[in-house]
């Protein structure tokens, strides 16, 4: 059975003075799916997840969530659903256990009520517990400001950008607390500016510029890559990328880790005819390395799509 959709968003915009934030957005998100909204700084991330949230009325379109219009009983959802806002909503002066408390007060519960609800996360900083919030790591605010998020055990959950500026390892712990969020139930809608992320949800909606671009799960947004991919190795980055860009078949040339991706439409640039232009430009010192896109490489093509359409 097709499972119900928990999140129904349909032609939203949002403007603010000259500024076109949100064009024309419509997406769903299906109960119990763990998803993400990926896109660059002013992609539209925080306006999209605003809105969704009750926190901010669009100009026009639909916004439902759990069968709820969020932009006309914006109180019935705000029980329903935790939200996490991308700067952290803590109150820095307050310890771990009283800024929890003042979230459930807030719902008129008690951390007590819900600690079932949060032990997994909450376990984790307990030992701290009367430990300023400002005086917490990045990984341990991240942690706390999940806990006050889910302190009225929402069934929904909106985490703009909860893992920007925090160290890789806390990225990946928060991670795995979304899995075994996700394992008992709960709807979560989590925006990043992180590729790599891409791959820990279930589906993703690649944005940029107030548009969503593609969304899909990961596996089929790389599958559906469309162009040919090759990738060089080499030290002289600088010189290879000048040499690269004056290659008309090349459709785009850009750095990629330790290499240099170059992409052209199928059937354009054979790795033999590379080899030949390189050797031609008397470029030493590279290889070409088999390479897959990842999602990187499809929210590139995709953005150049976009900008040439
Ligand atoms: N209150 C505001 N007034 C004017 N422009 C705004 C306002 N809030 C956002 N914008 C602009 O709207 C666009 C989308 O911003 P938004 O914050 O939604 O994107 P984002 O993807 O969350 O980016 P970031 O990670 O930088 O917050 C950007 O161009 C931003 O400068």
């Amino acid at each position: 059975m097709e499972k119900q959709n928990a999140v129904i968003v349909k032609n939203l915009v949002k403007t603010y003075a000259h500024v076109e934030a949100l064009k024309e957005i419509s997406l769903n998100v299906k109960k119990g799916e763990l998803f993400g909204v990926i896109g660059p700084d002013g992609a539209g991330k925080t306006s999209l997840f605003r809105i969704m949230s009750s926190l901010l009325l669009p100009d026009s379109g639909e916004v439902n969530v759990l069968g709820i219009d969020v932009t006309r009983d914006y109180a019935s959802i705000r029980k329903k659903m935790g939200y996490m806002p991308g700067r952290f909503s803590l109150y820095l002066d307050l310890s771990i256990e009283e800024n929890i408390n003042l979230f459930a007060s807030i719902y008129d519960t008690t951390l007590e009520e819900n600690y079932d609800n949060i032990r997994y996360i909450y376990s984790q900083i307990e030992p701290f517990r009367k430990r300023r919030a400002g005086a917490l790591s990045g990984g341990m605010k991240q942690k706390l400001a999940l806990c006050c998020a889910l302190v009225h055990s929402p069934e929904i959950l909106f985490l703009d950008e909860p893992t920007t500026g925090v160290d890789a390892v806390s990225r990946s712990e928060f991670w795995e607390i979304l899995q075994m969020l996700k394992k008992r139930g709960m709807t979560i809608l989590v925006s990043t500016p992180y590729m790599d992320e891409a791959s820990l949800c279930d589906r993703v909606a690649l944005m940029q510029d107030g548009r969503i671009l593609s969304v899909d799960t990961p596996a089929k947004i790389t599958d559906a890559y469309a162009y040919s991919l090759l990738a060089i190795k080499t030290n002289e980055k600088y010189n290879m990328l000048s040499s690269l860009r004056m290659l008309e078949q090349a459709t785009l040339v850009y750095p990629f880790g330790e290499n240099i991706h170059v992409v052209s439409d199928k059937g354009k640039l054979t790795s033999e005819e590379l080899i030949k232009y390189l050797s031609a430009q008397g470029m030493e010192n590279w290889e070409i390395v088999e390479v897959a896109p990842d999602i990187e490489d499809c929210f590139i093509a995709l953005m150049n799509q976009h900008v040439a359409a």
